[in-house]
């Protein structure tokens, strides 16, 4: 990811109540709008104005949601359980999407003890009755936690954290957990069983740890319940879907479950007359309206752990929690930054420069191979995934209003695009050159005959060589009907990037602003001419960089012996059709093309 360039303060939206400690960290550099008691139309309305949404577990962000934010790069979760979060039509849009793993776990397993033993001791009903004015010792006995079996679903960090307090209670310990680290089971005196039947029979307190996901969505309904002890207690504070509640209720009611302590509902808060409020009003079941994460500390720690990652994504830096992007470490991203910006600055001059002569944005019809080489420290790199959706994004943002390509999405817009990225690391060639790494974009097109198209179709507006007479085949920018290899080359010196090879050409420039890119025989009176066109049309040169033959290559000489070289002009102003077209010329130049970049 570039630094994204902002004309105003980038805005955030908090829709919930989230803890001041984080939101203190964004009002420095983004207007921070708190908005709670939205509805989803109200919401829906504003979005469009935000690139930040900060929400807990009421907020529903919809698939329609995201796809009225169009300004939105991140939606950051205050806590765990991102199922509130159309995480995949996130991802096709190239938004991230943050949590924050492990800043309320303490609080969710605490939460869930706090439940065992007020299911243990009736604490809510006993309570409840005082507050009567009934003294009834007798119905409000208990039982004791220590010697009985606590069967946890899901060994993961909220369970184990589970494990852990209740070992100190003396409770006998047994996990269903497929993927659970057996070693951390076995420290925190887990048995691990390898099927949920077996765990469910010897459960005295079963607790539920899981995320929602497909696999455990159900998956204590009637005919598991039906397994369980009598004496069973069953405690939820994991997510409302996982139990049926309907299921537990008639559980309950039949005295196949002695009670529940529940924190999550299918319908949050409960409709009327649904079956998270059937279960709610159950005399045997104590129940909270959602309170695991609901502490002070833990609402501090969720706060400050994405309001960061809010803070990092807006200014170009990577999440360290995200849900849908790739993690890398900072210190290697920081390594690649300036070579993401070099390599996003070689896709768009591909598009611009040599799209006339094949779709290099890669349509359907105009498959185009491109073979990315880095060379010298770069070929040490963990990773190099920015690097790829720097080179997606700067081939299609010259031609596409979708410019919100980043590491989430680049993999899955390249394939859309039919656009074929093959990365390679090379040690060649370091020793010979000045600065220690550089990158090769090499891009080979193949089309048919049939597929040949006319010069104006899948053209972008700028990408806009053309070609004063001379052979096709040697040409820069446009061409002939047959594939050919295109390759840019480029290096990074001073945090700056520089392109040092663009096709048959050699010679550094900045690939930065407008730039016109002549290609021409190198004699007297070439850059008069074109020197003096660009003035009479008022457009400034910044800078005039000549690029002669890589290595001799592809040699072509005029009458007079000159040889082929491209003059790249940096100009200030607008540069006309007319006036790129009057420099192609017998006195000018062969081929003219103008890129922004
Ligand atoms: N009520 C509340 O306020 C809070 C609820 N939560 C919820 O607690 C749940 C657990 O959170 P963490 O422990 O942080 O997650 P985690 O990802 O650390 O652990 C989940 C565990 O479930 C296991 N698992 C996945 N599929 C399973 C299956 N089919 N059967 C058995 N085990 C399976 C995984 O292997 C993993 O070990 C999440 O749903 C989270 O949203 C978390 C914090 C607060
Ligand atoms: O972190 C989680 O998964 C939670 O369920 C906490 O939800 P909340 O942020 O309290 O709405």
């Amino acid at each position: 990811m570039a630094i994204p360039t902002y004309t105003s303060r980038p805005k955030v939206l908090i829709p919930e109540k989230v803890s001041p400690d984080g939101l203190d960290l964004l009002k420095d550099s983004f207007d921070v709008d708190q908005k709670q008691g939205l509805s989803p139309d109200e919401l829906k309305s504003i979005i469009g104005d935000y690139e930040a949404l900060v929400v807990r577990s009421e907020t529903k962000v919809t698939a329609d949601l995201l796809k009225a934010a169009k300004k939105l790069k991140v939606v950051a979760r205050a806590g765990v359980g991102v199922d509130n979060v159309d995480v995949k039509t996130a991802t096709s849009l190239g938004i991230i999407v943050v949590n924050s793993p492990s800043g309320n776990i303490n609080a969710a397993a605490e939460h869930t003890i706090a439940l065992m033993m007020a299911v243990a001791r009736n604490v809510a009903d006993a309570s409840q009755s005082i507050k009567a004015g009934k003294w009834e010792r007798s119905r409000l006995t208990g039982i004791e936690a220590k010697g009985k079996t606590l069967a946890i679903v899901g060994l993961g960090k909220v369970g184990l954290t589970v494990a852990r307090i209740a070992n100190g209670f003396g409770m006998h310990l047994i996990a269903y957990d497929p993927y659970a680290n057996e070693s951390l089971a076995a420290a925190a005196s887990v048995t691990l069983l390898p099927n949920l039947a077996d765990l469910l029979k010897q459960a005295d307190f079963l607790t539920l740890h899981t995320p929602l996901i497909a696999s455990t969505k159900g998956m204590i309904s009637h005919a598991e319940l039906a397994t369980m002890k009598p004496t069973a207690r069953i405690l939820n504070v994991a997510r409302g879907g996982m139990i049926d509640e309907d299921a537990l209720v008639a559980a309950l009611d039949a005295g196949t479950i002695a009670g529940a302590g529940i924190d999550v509902f299918t319908s949050e808060p409960p409709q009327p007359d649904s079956s998270a409020s059937r279960l709610i009003a159950h005399p045997k079941v104590v129940a909270t309206p959602h309170l695991g994460a609901s502490t002070k500390e833990a609402q501090e720690n969720v706060s400050i752990d994405v309001c960061e990652q809010v803070v990092s994504i807006l200014s170009g830096a990577l999440p360290r929690s995200a849900v849908n992007a790739p993690i890398i470490l900072p210190e290697e991203y920081a390594k690649l930054q300036p070579f993401v910006e070099l390599v996003e600055k070689m896709g768009s001059l591909y598009t611009q420069h040599f799209a006339s002569s094949h779709s290099g944005s890669g349509s359907a019809a105009f498959r185009t191979t491109f073979d990315l080489t880095y060379e010298g420290a770069l070929a040490e790199l963990g990773t190099t995934k920015p690097l790829f959706a720097a080179l997606v994004k700067g081939l299609l943002s010259p031609i596409s209003e979708t410019a919100n390509i980043n590491i989430v999405n680049a993999e899955l817009v390249a394939k859309e695009r039919g656009i074929l990225v093959n990365e390679q690391r090379s040690r060649e060639n370091v020793d010979t050159l000045a600065y220690s790494s550089f990158i090769t974009l090499r891009a080979r097109a193949s089309r048919s005959a049939s597929q040949a198209r006319p010069a104006s179709s899948r053209m972008p507006s700028s990408a806009n060589t053309a070609q004063a007479g001379t052979p096709a085949s040697s040409s820069t920018g446009g061409g002939g009907a047959e594939a050919k290899e295109q390759i840019i080359q480029g290096f990074v010196s001073a945090n700056k990037p520089f392109i040092s090879r663009l096709d048959r050409f050699e010679g550094e420039f900045v690939p930065q602003g407008t730039l016109l890119i002549c290609r021409n025989f190198d004699s007297v009176g070439k850059i008069g001419y074109v020197g003096n066109l660009l003035g009479k049309a008022g457009v400034n040169i910044r800078f005039m960089n000549v690029a002669p033959l890589h290595n001799g290559a592809g040699v072509e000489e005029n009458g007079n012996g000159g040889k082929e070289a491209l003059m790249i002009l940096g100009v200030d102003g607008e540069v006309s059709e007319s006036v790129r077209r009057g420099l192609i010329s017998e006195e000018g130049a062969l081929e003219a093309s103008l890129v922004v970049l």
